[in-house]
């Protein structure tokens, strides 16, 4: 019996993860999944996740909780972006080695990468310029995120990965108005805007920034691909001081088309106008993705289906759904 411990279990990518573990339950694989919500374990709370840790040593760990946001929520608070981020995986991931745990995989993000990287990012650009300064805080906490695994590994000889997800989207997602990402902020905005009969639906910045979209369930199964991965084959594909493997879609569309997308889904048939006093953020930031191909796996879920399929989620949930 494998014991796995999913940190964040109820955010949108923990929620995926924790329904295909439990799919492979359903089918006869001998995993016992253990979690707890944030109001029980504040990962924050450097003693209580070592309590916990040592009272439950899992065999594996999977860290896909976070201080999560937009751009305007990382802008906004970046103070709380920096520290709660290196907490939660100083505190995770320390206290699971101390626990004894040898696997560990955690999720960082695209920005960890220069903000002027060369397109498409391959995982080597990693530290090799200065970073995007909306989201500069979040970025080295994900950044430390990478380093603390690639640390263990090498001194403890424990088998700890990264995985660095692009945008994600999906059921589960959070719709709050400014602090949430693109998508759910445009799908929520659209569907409002029709059912309200509006003319004119704004969005932010200049509609020029490109974005890779993946979604939530197709990261969910690369989360446990990787995991997966024989440690000979995970090595062999990856370096000791350059451990992390980029997880998106391996194509990027602009904010104004995607506008356009949501527009269509949701049924707005009104204008769709910018506001440039927001900020556009990094101007581009497509994965480049060859690392994880080449391992053998690819995404699935295409984007149009993928926004209808959220569209219909958020529709069927709207009074539990985070707005
Ligand atoms: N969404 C995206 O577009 C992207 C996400 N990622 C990364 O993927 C991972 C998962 O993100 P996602 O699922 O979208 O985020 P969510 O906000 O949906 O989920 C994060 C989860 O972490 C929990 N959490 C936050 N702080 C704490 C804490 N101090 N103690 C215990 N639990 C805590 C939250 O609980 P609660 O809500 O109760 O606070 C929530 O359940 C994160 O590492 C994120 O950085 C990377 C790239 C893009
Ligand atoms: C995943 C990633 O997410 C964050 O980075 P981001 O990609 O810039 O995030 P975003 O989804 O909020 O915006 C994408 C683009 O879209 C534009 N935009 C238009 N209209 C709305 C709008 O209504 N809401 C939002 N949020 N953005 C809008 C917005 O101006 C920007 O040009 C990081 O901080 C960090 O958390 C991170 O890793």
């Amino acid at each position: 019996m494998t014991k796995i411990y999913i940190a964040g279990h109820r955010g949108m990518v923990g929620g995926a993860i924790l329904r295909q573990l439990e799919a492979r339950q359903a089918q006869g694989a001998a995993l016992e999944l253990i979690n707890r919500t944030h109001a029980e374990l504040d990962l924050t709370d450097q003693a209580a996740v070592r309590d916990f840790m040592q009272a439950e040593k899992p065999d594996v760990v999977i860290l896909a909780a976070a201080k999560v946001g937009g751009i305007h929520a990382n802008n906004t608070y970046p103070a709380e972006f920096i520290y709660e981020n290196l907490m939660i995986e100083a505190n995770v991931i320390h206290q699971a080695f101390a626990a004894g745990v040898t696997k560990l995989l955690q999720l960082g993000s695209s920005c960890i990468y220069p903000k002027a990287a060369p397109q498409p990012m391959a995982e080597d650009t990693l530290l090799t310029g200065p970073l995007e300064p909306t989201n500069e805080p979040y970025a080295i906490a994900k950044i430390a995120g990478i380093k603390l695994c690639e640390s263990y590994n090498r001194q403890h000889g424990v088998d700890y990965r990264s995985v660095m997800p692009t945008n994600l989207y999906g059921p589960g997602d959070n719709f709050h108005p400014q602090n949430s990402h693109v998508l759910p902020a445009l799908i929520r905005r659209f569907h409002e805007a029709t059912r309200d009969g509006l003319e004119e639906v704004t969005i932010w910045g200049t509609g020029t920034p490109r974005r890779e979209f993946l979604h939530v369930d197709d990261m969910a199964e690369a989360s446990l691909f990787v995991l997966d991965l024989p440690k000979a084959e995970y090595d062999a594909n990856t370096d000791p001081m350059l451990s992390h493997i980029n997880v998106g879609s391996g194509s990027d569309i602009s904010i104004l088309e995607l506008a356009q997308l949501v527009a269509q889904v949701t049924g707005f048939a009104g204008r769709i106008t910018t506001d440039p006093s927001k900020p556009d953020g990094t101007m581009r930031k497509l994965m480049d993705i060859s690392r994880l191909k080449a391992m053998g796996w690819q995404a699935r879920i295409g984007l149009e289906d993928g926004i209808d399929e959220t569209y219909r989620w958020f529709l069927e949930n709207h009074d539990t759904a985070r707005t």
